[in-house]
């Protein structure tokens, strides 16, 4: 009922409190129950209703005040209730959902044998990092076990060994649902809260294959928090997971600028061949700053990075993207927060990452998907009040992005590249080439992988290709000759843009931030990875590839020529292990014939036929492993039963001990059955919480109402 009258009321709109006021319970149970003082509209962590563990968590790491979006955030959160949180970039989200999870397992009296309690899953590996880093520093006086599922492929064995142990899992969607998936005896049946960090992006179709099938093992009763800078108020989104009465809190909503006012935008209109040019000349002249650079592909990072490391700007390089190791990509990241310098990346460091306030510039070379996009950039800097800078560089066709920025509330300022100033770095890239024929390879993907991305960008009011001057985008970039490409869909032949037999169809993602969605020619039949290296621009049928004549001759050979009739050809009688399958009749088939059709002219991938048999077999499988789960878990809950009943008669046996030295009576040695100990109600300022105090003191623990009716019994059972 208390609860009730508090949904969507906006808690920032209640004034502080008066310095001296008593906080938390103010009178004893009178006829209507206990009094307390609203904790609604305080401003101070300390003020709030939470565990004496927490609040030492948050002291230790010096987060006294609450901000927006914690004040507006938590006191409905900590009443249990569904949240929809927006609030700006940098804007403290974290902790508005950290310190829920930590108080929600603290109420359950969370114990190792409760298995998991609370799932936060971020869009990446990154992103979950950073948060179980904070939820280690804030949970430091709990003592619940977390566990951060994001490892590499090695990790993954040895996260099975200790999921199951753990209470709290940060990960990012892919990696949980692989432990759903394999490891024996995983469950979450338990769970009380789950986080969605990035919410929008999480919810997006790119993550729609993972997230759905991991929602559909939680249970539906539990309290679900969904925070991000740019929110989703889909109903659709919100039906897949079944949020009950969400209250929606948008701290910045009403704001004239949805990013944040510290944040000094710039955008500069400058031609795709110049672009270059134009980073060179603006890492020249910015040699003392921490400089965020976005670039569209890895490949353009690798190739961005290698190039301008061999010309020596004078300030250190460093590349970030998602196809990294694990270790490699932390590594980048604590060496890009040690010491100024340039970090080149695709937008797998756009969203969430906390470089604590030091990043000065975020640079996009090219314009990003969408203004929600933008705006995560951009957080990179100017972060939690600290000032920052952004410059984003439009080729004329995508000046149309201006609009989009100013209708969505983000006040940028526009200029145009003056040519005559920038020092030209595209003479030096053609020499470059000549002596590192691998970086030729390199550029010629990192032009290949551009346009690609910018044919399939949704929004083509703003992103043509057929507007772009290729020829001079790729002599920008040192190559002697404009690589052939062709575009699916694209009729029209504009100048320079050629057909070739490398078919760049829409769907082959490039983006590689995340947990990329399915790239259908980058996956082999068995579903593995292939790197885009994996499919090299092959030499054409006279063997003039130019990795081949280079390393030969040690000349550069003009772009990839690749004949329009050899197209990739899969044998289906190519070896692959020593496993015969054997159709129907007996007969022995290929591993691939299963899955390919025959032509005349050439054995094409039947993609109709691959997604059915996978469909079946994934079927089939998961009601087998269904069932074997169900045992597993029937046996692991009888398990954790016993082991709970046998540690909550330890805790009622040395109550009855405590009670029997004082002198009274035990009313279960009366009444039969232990029953459970009741939960103790306050909170002391600074113990651990194990004593009732008095008057002043604050309340920090809710009692539930099983608890209170186990409470009422006991007091009648002793009477
Ligand atoms: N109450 C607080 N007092 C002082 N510093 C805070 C407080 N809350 C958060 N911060 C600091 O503000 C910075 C940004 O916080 P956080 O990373 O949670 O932002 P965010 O809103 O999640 O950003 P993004 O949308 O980019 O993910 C962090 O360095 C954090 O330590």
């Amino acid at each position: 009922m208390h609860y009730r009258r508090f949904i969507g009321s906006n808690p920032l709109a209640l004034g502080p409190l008066p310095k001296d006021a008593k906080i938390g319970k103010l009178e004893d149970d009178g006829e209507n129950g206990a009094v307390f003082s609203r904790y609604a509209g305080v401003r101070r962590f300390d003020q709030l209703p939470i565990s004496d563990k927490t609040k030492r968590g948050l002291k230790e790491a010096k987060f006294v005040e609450m901000v927006d979006i914690q004040r507006a955030a938590l006191p409905h959160a900590l009443c249990g209730r569904d949240i929809l949180g927006a609030a700006r970039t940098g804007s403290g989200k974290t902790l508005a959902f950290v310190i829920p999870v930590l108080e929600k397992l603290h109420k359950e009296r969370w114990g190792p044998e409760d298995g998991v309690g609370c799932i936060i899953i971020s869009p990446t590996r990154e992103l979950a990092a950073q948060t179980f880093s904070v939820l280690n520093k804030v949970g430091k006086f709990h003592k619940f076990s977390a566990g951060l599922l994001i490892g590499g492929r090695e990790g993954v064995d040895v996260e099975k060994e200790r999921v199951n142990h753990m209470n709290i899992l940060v990960c990012a969607p892919g990696r949980l649902l692989q432990h759903m998936d394999e490891t024996p005896n995983f469950e979450c049946s338990n769970l009380k809260i789950l986080i969605l960090d990035e919410a929008d992006r999480v919810l997006d179709s790119a993550f729609k294959g993972q997230l759905d099938p991991i929602i559909s093992q939680l249970p539906k009763r539990r309290q679900t928090l969904l925070f991000s800078a740019t929110q989703t108020k889909k109903v659709k989104d919100l039906a897949r997971l079944s949020l009950r009465d969400p209250e929606y809190i948008s701290v910045h909503a009403e704001s004239v600028t949805a990013t944040p006012t510290t944040l000094t935008q710039t955008v500069i209109i400058v031609p795709v061949e110049k672009k270059l040019d134009m980073l060179w000349s603006f890492i020249k002249s910015h040699l003392n700053y921490r400089i965020l650079v976005f670039l569209s592909t890895k490949k353009q990072v690798k190739f961005v990075h290698e190039a301008f490391n061999k010309l020596r700007p004078g300030i250190p390089l460093k590349s970030l993207h998602g196809k990294m190791s694990q270790e490699k990509r932390m590594g980048v990241y604590s060496q890009f927060i040690e010491r100024q310098s340039v970090l080149f990346c695709t937008d797998v460091l756009a969203r969430g990452l906390d470089f604590d306030k030091l990043v000065d510039w975020v640079v996009q070379v090219d314009c990003p998907e969408d203004v929600a996009s933008y705006i995560h950039r951009v957080g990179r800097t100017a972060r939690f009040n600290a000032s920052g800078k952004s410059l984003l560089f439009l080729t004329p066709s995508e000046e149309k992005m201006v609009e989009r920025l100013q209708e969505a509330r983000i006040p940028v300022k526009v200029t145009k590249a003056n040519s005559d100033k920038l020092q030209e770095v595209s003479r030096l890239l053609a020499s470059l080439l000549v002596n590192f024929p691998d970086l030729h390879t390199v550029a010629q993907r990192a032009f290949i992988t551009y346009l690609r991305s910018i044919h399939k960008r949704r929004d083509k009011e703003i992103f043509d290709v057929t507007k772009l001057s290729i020829e001079d985008f790729s002599a920008s970039l040192g190559l002697p000759f404009t690589p052939r490409i062709r575009f699916a869909n694209l009729k029209t032949k504009k100048k320079g843009v050629f057909e070739s037999s490398i078919a760049l169809e829409p769907e082959n993602d490039d983006e590689d931030n995340v947990v990329a969605p399915t790239r259908v020619v980058k996956k082999d039949l068995l579903g593995e990875d292939l790197e885009e290296d994996d499919f090299p621009l092959r030499p054409n049928e006279e063997g003039k590839g130019v990795e081949k004549s280079n390393k030969d001759e040690g000349v550069p050979m003009p772009g990839t020529r690749v004949s329009k009739n050899k197209k990739l050809k899969i044998s289906q009688h190519r070896p692959s292990g020593s496993r015969v399958k054997f159709d129907e009749e007996g007969n022995p088939v290929a591993p691939l014939a299963i899955v390919a059709a025959t032509t005349e002219t050439e054995v094409a991938l039947d993609e109709e036929a691959r997604k059915d048999y996978y469909k079946k077999l994934g079927e089939q499988l998961r009601k087998v492993d269904h069932e074997d789960k169900k045992v597993e878990r029937e046996k692991r809950r009888e398990k954790r039963m016993k082991e709970k009943i046998k540690r909550k008669q330890g805790e009622m046996e040395e109550e009855e001990e405590e009670e029997g030295h004082e002198g009274s009576a035990s009313s279960e040695e009366e009444t039969g059955p232990k029953r459970k100990r009741a939960k103790k109600m306050y909170f002391d300022d600074n113990g651990d919480g194990d004593e009732e105090k008095e008057g002043g003191k604050i309340n920090t623990d809710a009692i539930s109402i099983a608890e209170l009716e186990e409470m009422a019994l006991k007091l009648i059972t002793q009477s």
